[in-house]
């Protein structure tokens, strides 16, 4: 002990290093006392820490009454729709989407607007679920991407039915188990989901909302080391949009297409050799490290989903129609189709075609046009539409997706 402060005494005797005389001229130096002046004033005009949380603070309570009042009028307006059968029956899109692109059209930051988006999303889903939460149905199983994009457009006040497949969802929905389903429809590296496009030729659902999902995909084990890494499994479009990394790092692994990412990832979980490309989230919920991400080979990589109802809505304001048009076998039937649409000043976003099913080639257009089926323009292009085709059927006309 003695000896330690001995020693102790002994350093702070000893004469000054090279370094530290060299410190001591640096700060005795015009630029030294320049630093040390803006330090100071630096220090000075630093904000109490007390009093910042104090104004947090009161902000929160404010924030918390508002929120108070806001559920209370939800709830009124609940009872203005008057005693309705189920919760689905008070959610409306065209007014939510309403809602959010005032939020949108206010924000002059600091927050971006996805966030903000995203919080008053949240204020809503909470609100909407005092009466009931609704049931949406999604491809599962937990931490696919279609769930984020249900979070992404109920909010998470709602109950989750992670389905086994695309058809499940439809069937889901349909029978009433689920009030809405979300399933995806494209991805802006991939392209088209052939199967949901399909489902909508027999389905009598309706479209009432699409939601846009920035994709990234991670390489997740139960190790967390590439080295290890024997077989990777993945959803085929995942596998796809992770070409070219796949390529590079992991020529040699054997690649095995399975129903979904979530599915991949909980083959994962039981392997040493095996790694799953899926969304970060499956790797909380798989219990799974993530190797490398984000490895999509495109950095705006995009799936939207499309979500699915029972009815129709009226119009938010800036909605967008999807239509399912079986062609007549004729010269020019296509264009016939199609020039009303531009004769009427509406502009086609999409158009894709399918065999149709009715008879040997003989095809179906999924076609999706800017405007709402009830407004007057698209009104008398539909009709116009109708008597050159076989048959038109508006799978849906809907808000425009929102941040
Ligand atoms: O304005 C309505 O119709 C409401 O029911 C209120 C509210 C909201 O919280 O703003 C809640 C649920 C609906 O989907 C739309 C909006």
């Amino acid at each position: 002990m003695a000896g330690t402060t001995r020693k102790k005494a002994g350093a702070a005797k000893a004469p000054a290093s090279g370094k530290a005389r060299k410190d001591v001229a640096e700060a005795a130096s015009p630029r030294g006392r320049a630093a040390a002046k803006a330090k100071a004033a630096d220090d000075a005009a630093k904000p109490d820490l007390g009093q910042v949380r104090a104004q947090i603070d009161g902000i929160d309570q404010q924030i918390q009454s508002l929120i108070k009042q806001r559920a209370h009028w939800a709830h009124q307006v609940g009872k203005a729709k008057g005693k309705l059968a189920a919760a689905v029956d008070y959610y409306r899109p065209e007014r939510e989407a309403q809602v959010l692109r005032k939020v949108v059209d206010r924000n002059d930051g600091p927050l971006a607007d996805d966030v903000l988006v995203r919080l008053f999303r949240e204020i809503m889903s909470a609100c909407l679920a005092q009466q009931e939460p609704l049931k949406i149905g999604f491809l599962g199983p937990e931490g696919t991407h279609s769930q984020q994009a249900v979070y992404k457009h109920f909010g998470h006040s709602i109950h989750g039915l992670p389905l086994s497949s695309i058809e499940e969802v439809f069937q889901e929905v349909e029978a009433g188990h689920a009030d809405f389903g979300v399933v995806p429809v494209e991805n802006s590296t991939q392209g088209t989901i052939q199967s949901t496009l399909d489902m909508f030729l027999t389905s009598n659902l309706r479209i009432c909302g699409e939601v846009e999902l920035r994709v990234h995909q991670h390489l997740l084990s139960r190790s967390g080391r590439v080295e290890d890494i024997e077989r990777v499994y993945s959803h085929p479009q995942s596998f796809a949009q992770c070409k070219a990394w796949l390529r590079q790092y992991l020529p040699a692994a054997e690649k095995i297409a399975v129903i979904s990412n979530a599915d991949a990832a909980r083959r994962a979980r039981n392997a040493d050799d095996a790694a799953a490309i899926a969304g970060i989230s499956a790797a909380t919920v798989y219990g799974l490290k993530s190797i490398a991400g984000p490895i999509e080979d495109r950095p705006d990589n995009t799936t939207r989903f499309l979500v699915l109802g029972r009815e129709l809505f009226p119009p938010s304001g800036n909605d967008r129609t999807s239509l399912l048009v079986f062609i007549k076998d004729q010269p020019g039937a296509l264009f016939h189709v199609l020039a009303p649409f531009a004769k009427h000043g509406l502009s086609m976003n999409r158009i894709e075609s399918r065999p149709g099913h009715t008879g040997r080639w003989q095809y179906a257009f999924f076609i999706d046009i800017t405007g709402h089926a009830q407004e007057p323009a698209m009104r008398l292009a539909l009709d116009e539409v109708a008597e050159f085709a076989q048959e038109v059927k508006v799978l849906g006309s809907y808000p425009v997706a929102i941040a």
